[in-house]
């Protein structure tokens, strides 16, 4: 069974790839990820300038998943773009993605047109759902500021772009949240950003400094929120924007049931910050046995095919 797959026309030869965040801070690590059975990185989340993030220990791997509030630390749009540059001459190929975003709505604008008028040919990842900037809310959150920046984006911006999105949790926001987006020329939305503002205590005491404890939760404890807000957004969304399936991702089982939810890419953090890149031919491995026990050839043949009890 194949495990390819395509994003807003970009083909990609497996389904997999890391989140943001994890394995991509440094070329190091996102060539480790690109040479790997990954069919494709994303960078981590990046902005004007460089950043150091939050005070540490401000990640932590715990037996059911992860916590973090690293603050948003990256080295810069212009690392991260001068390398997806050179490497789009040395793969062109292959497709890569670039995930960032302002510090405000007018940094957001300077980078997005930076991007504008660079030759980059990969898909651009808006993240609209950083949890951990102290005093910054998660965008995606307010709906009239998504809106707004989303409508001032379009204005310039003609490259694939798609939205990095915070799990919701009300039916009500399902609707208005994929409203919004239905009105855009939005290529993809990713689902989910970690879930916010968790706490993990040892014995008497918080796990990371940042913010007393409080942090971006990921692994297991995520996957129900991941799938809901994939298939959610999977039944309302125009389908000219698919879904990118993120949270909870430890199986080839789990990378399953997120296509199956109607995701078209699969992303894996935790699962990859705990294993390594070796994670992904594992779970490629995996899903393909899932696939060839059902008789399924490719994604398309259950991906978003998800069964009610009627
Ligand atoms: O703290 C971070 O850097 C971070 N952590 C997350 O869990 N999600 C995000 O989008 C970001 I930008």
């Amino acid at each position: 069974p194949s495990t390819q797959t395509q994003i807003a026309g970009f083909q990609f030869n497996n389904c997999l790839m890391n989140a943001a965040g994890v394995a991509c801070m440094t070329i190091a690590e996102l060539e480790e990820v690109k040479n790997s059975a990954a069919g494709s990185f994303v960078t981590k989340t990046a902005t004007l300038e460089p950043r150091a993030g939050n005070p540490e220990p401000r990640y932590r791997d715990v037996p059911l998943g992860s916590i973090n509030s690293m603050g948003l630390p990256n080295q810069g749009l212009a690392y991260y773009l001068n390398y997806l540059l050179d490497l789009q001459n040395r793969e062109p190929e292959r497709t890569f993605f670039l995930s960032l975003v302002g510090m405000s709505p007018d940094e957001t604008h300077t980078i997005l047109r930076q991007v504008q008028e660079s030759g980059f040919t990969g898909l651009t990842e808006l993240n609209l759902s950083c949890p951990n900037v102290p005093g910054k809310p998660q965008i995606a959150y307010d709906f009239e500021t998504t809106e707004k920046l989303l409508g001032e984006v379009f204005a310039y911006f003609s490259k694939p772009l798609g939205v990095k999105l915070p799990p919701y949790f009300d039916i009500v926001h399902f609707d208005q949240a994929a409203a919004i987006f239905n009105k855009f020329p939005i290529k993809f939305v990713n689902c989910v950003n970690s879930i916010g503002n968790g706490l993990y205590v040892e014995d008497e005491t918080v796990a990371i400094r940042p913010k007393n404890g409080f942090g971006g939760i990921g692994g297991e404890y995520i996957k129900p929120t991941a799938l809901a807000n994939v298939h959610a957004f999977y039944q309302r969304l125009n389908p000219a924007i698919q879904i990118i399936g993120t949270g909870g991702v430890l199986t080839g089982r789990d990378a399953f049931e997120h296509i199956l939810c109607g995701a078209s890419m699969v992303q894996v953090g935790t699962t990859l910050h705990k294993e390594g890149v070796s994670a992904f031919a594992r779970i490629t491995e995996e899903l393909q046995a899932i696939m060839a026990e059902k008789g399924y050839e490719t994604l398309e043949d259950f991906r978003g095919k998800l069964k009610y009890l009627g």
